[in-house]
């Protein structure tokens, strides 16, 4: 047996080394099964398997690099560096990019994000007129999005006799025919919205069989993390890729189903024997991570949901500490209670902040934590929230560079048609809309032929689309030519944008510079690894590919400096922390006040909060808030039903629970008293302050989310760049930091001028050849 896999224990080794058919990994959490997939492709490796011939499929793009690192440490670099593993969006664009001809579209197709398909439903449902208090943006497009998910089409959905008939129920009959729209709109503006990326591939695979088939030939082992939250057309797409040569293995735990809200269908993990006849499943049941308190109270809340595969899990780590139960007055005191807990447990004990993470339902509670840790001076990261890339600023920026690859897409266009402000109104705008409609062409067709389409405008606007038309084919053409640093450039000043937001030094302004400038870091430090491993020209394209596909959990992951982190219990699936804390157990927070009209709903805000506990290693608490301001107003709480699922012998209850022997009780004591508790009996330590607005963007200290800046002013200070300054003591067997890939010896220096490379033997990713003139790093004597 290869060596590496004396890493694994006994069960672990049985799922890894099995190869004569499909196979499911399903255990509790911490047990090892993204262990046991990372190890299983290096052992795939070891046997011969190409990677290039191996499909692995993760949950985040976040998670798949670390995977690649592991298995990079054991088969070497260049060959992790092959394997096919990413994320369901980001390898399926991939292969709709190569084949979008067969569906209609060019490989230069953009990415609607969340907020552009709400937008154009917006304008959809606008159009025709209908009433936006019954045909809900919001719900609109989760309906699309289950639709889509579900791999049904504008047409199959118009002949849909249930969905019909359940849309005409809610009164909002007219649905199918938004759908339509906004398929037809989405085609003819060359755009994919994120469940685009999974329907087009299945239209794709079924459509064209021989695509399929190439496919087929290409993995011939498919493997997934975190089958539990797979949508049915994920699961069909796996399906149809493994049919044949069955080589598969899935992992996950029904138990951590958390995204049925996207479509997740925890029944592709209960039936997937039925799927894959012959399908063998192994159990792992030793846990990894946590302390045994933590092991036993995990199972003793799961053991409540009714559906599920029963596991046993143990934890033969130390007994560990208890979980505490931390009772606050109010979400402010929670607050500082919480960030308190965390100065005295780094004082007394070896813990870094990393090791510490603030656990919430929902993105809103990160607030009240912020402003905690900032007055302790608790530096902290938050993933989520409104992202980088979802910034005004930004958005504006990344319209131009879609339409400098797209010109049609629709919502750049409206996004930025009349930003910076030239004269084209609404009004205009409108009628290029309607025009388009009306000739059943792209907006961009409109701007760029409005005479062809008897545009009704008069010849100033005229003038004035003019313009905008050469602008955006200066930008079309530059891209054709530049690479992406000098296109981004020439977009951000040629645009107006840089006037616009350099005009004058106002805080906001400020702020806004240091976003675009953070933007230009991301672009920049793109390129400088890309060139590193020698690829010389990058386009815009590549960059924005890259970004269009960035997840909750993706967004900081370069920021490895000492920090707290907080995140939502969603994005922080397969992660693990020394130190957890899940704030806001309280009912009709957690569980969320939709989820208790069912008991299926229930149980997967359950399987949230199992989720949430199973992250800890060493300690876990859990804590409400009697009162929390909710809609401006405070509001009294009761404590979450969840706090008694949980076997108390695995708890430190706060003696106000204990002395009620059960929270149920407490639940109705709670809002009865909590009102005027709040105003009266709170000691001066927790001063309430003035309700506070949802905190600006611009309230957030940049530096959390500045890690590409940082990282560049680090990389200035203490490396060298080849290209500039002569190198002394870098010969064959110079020993070399790299910022990214860590530390390696130098094996052969070549090139002349600007191409001399040197080839490195990293530690830990292992052969790479990097050009001097762009490569960062330094030299360790
Ligand atoms: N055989 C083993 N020996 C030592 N450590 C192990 C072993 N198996 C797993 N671990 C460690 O236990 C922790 C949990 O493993 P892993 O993340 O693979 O579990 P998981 O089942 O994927 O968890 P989750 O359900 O949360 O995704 C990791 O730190 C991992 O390195
Ligand atoms: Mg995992």
């Amino acid at each position: 047996m290869e060596e590496f896999l004396q890493d694994l224990n006994e069960s672990q080794q049985q799922a890894v080394l099995y190869n004569e058919g499909p196979s499911l990994v399903i255990a509790g959490a911490g047990s090892g099964k993204t262990r046991v997939l990372t190890y299983k492709i290096a052992f795939l490796l070891e046997s011969g398997y190409a990677p290039y011939n191996i499909l692995a499929l993760t949950f985040t793009n976040k998670a798949a690099r670390e995977m690649k690192e592991r298995i990079a440490s054991i088969v070497g670099g260049p060959t992790a560096a092959r394997l096919w593993m990413g994320t369901f969006h980001s390898i399926f664009s991939r292969i709709l990019r190569v084949n979008a001809d067969r569906l209609g579209f060019t490989s230069d197709f953009t990415i609607y994000d969340t907020s552009d398909s709400r937008s154009l439903l917006k304008s959809i449902i606008k159009e025709k007129d209908l009433d936006d208090k019954i045909y809900k943006p919001a719900s609109v497009q989760a309906i699309i999005s289950n639709a889509k998910n579900a791999l049904i089409t504008p047409q199959a959905y118009q002949v849909n006799k249930d969905l019909v008939e359940s849309d005409e129920r809610a009164k909002r009959p007219l649905i199918k025919d938004i759908y339509q729209t906004y398929w037809n709109r989405c085609q003819k503006a060359g755009v994919m919205d994120f469940d685009d990326l999974l329907l087009y591939t299945n239209i794709l695979f079924r459509d064209h069989p021989d695509v399929l088939e190439r496919y087929r030939q290409i993995f011939r082992f498919i493997l997934v993390d975190e089958y539990q939250d797979t949508n049915f057309a994920q699961h069909l797409i796996i399906h149809q890729l493994s049919k044949g040569h069955n080589h598969i293995c899935v992992v996950g735990d029904d138990a951590q189903s958390i995204y049925s809200f996207r479509g997740a269908n925890i029944s592709n993990i209960l039936n997937l024997k039925s799927d894959y006849p012959g399908c063998k499943t192994f159990k792992l049941e030793r846990n990894y991570r946590s302390t045994q308190n933590i092991v036993r109270a995990a199972n003793s809340l799961i053991d409540k949901n009714k559906e599920q595969i029963r596991k046993q899990v143990y934890s033969e780590n130390a007994v560990g500490n208890k979980i505490d139960v931390l009772s606050a007055y109010s979400d402010f005191e929670e607050g500082y209670m919480v960030a308190n807990r965390v100065s005295e447990m780094k004082r007394l004990s070896k813990y870094a902040y990393n090791d510490f993470v603030i656990l919430y339902r929902t993105n809103a509670q990160s607030r009240i934590f912020e402003e905690a840790l900032r007055k302790k001076n608790i530096p902290y990261r938050i993933y989520g929230g409104l992202s980088f890339y979802q910034r005004k600023e930004i958005k504006d920026v990344i319209a131009y560079f879609r339409l400098a690859i797209n010109p049609h897409d629709e919502e750049a266009i409206k996004r930025v048609i009349n930003y910076p402000a030239r004269g084209i109104g609404d009004t205009t705008l409108g009628k290029i809309i309607e025009c388009g409609i009306h000739n059943d062409v792209s907006l961009w067709q409109v701007i760029a032929t409005p005479l062809e389409y008897t545009l009704p405008v008069n010849n100033g606007t005229l003038n004035k689309i003019q313009k905008f038309k050469e602008l955006i084919e200066e930008f079309i053409d530059a891209n054709n030519k530049m690479n992406a640093m000098d296109i981004a450039e020439l977009i951000i000043r040629r645009s107006g944008i840089f006037t616009e937001i350099y005009a004058n030094r106002s805080p906001e302004n400020l702020s806004r510079q240091e976003n675009l400038q953070e933007l230009m870091n991301g672009i920049q430090e793109f390129c400088s690894l890309r060139q590193e491993e020698g690829v010389e020209e990058i386009a815009l394209t590549d960059f924005l590919a890259e970004i269009s596909l960035a997840t909750d959990q993706d967004e900081k992951e370069d920021d490895d400096s000492d920090k707290v982190t907080m995140m939502t219990i969603h994005a922080s699936k397969g992660l693990e922390f020394k130190n957890v804390f899940v704030v806001g157990l309280e009912e009709d927070l957690f569980p969320a006040a939709l989820s208790k009209n069912s008991e299926r709903e229930l149980e997967e805000e359950r399987r949230l909060l199992y989720v949430a506990i199973t992250r800890a290693e060493e300690n876990c608490a859990l804590s409400y808030a009697a009162t929390r301001y909710r809609n401006g107003q405070p509001t009294a709480m009761p404590p979450s039903r969840f706090l008694k699922d949980i076997d108390p012998t695995y708890l430190n209850m706060p003696s106000e629970l204990k002395s009620k022997q059960n929270v149920e009780d407490s639940i109705y004591s709670f809002s009865s008293r909590s009102l005027g508790m709040y105003s009266s009996s709170r000691s001066s330590f927790f001063k309430r302050e003035e309700p506070v607005l949802p905190s600006k963007k611009q309230d957030l200290p940049l530096k959390s989310y500045s890690p590409r800046l940082k990282r560049l002013d680090a990389v200035n200070t203490s490396s060298v760049s080849g290209g500039s300054v002569s190198i002394t003591g870098l010969d064959v067997g110079a020993r070399i930091r790299h910022d990214r890939f860590g530390s390696g010896i130098v094996t052969e220096i070549s090139g002349e001028g600007d191409n001399r490379k040197i080839g490195v033997e990293f530690e830990q990713v292992g052969k790479k050849q990097l050009l001097l003139k762009f490569a960062k790093f330094t030299i360790i004597k």
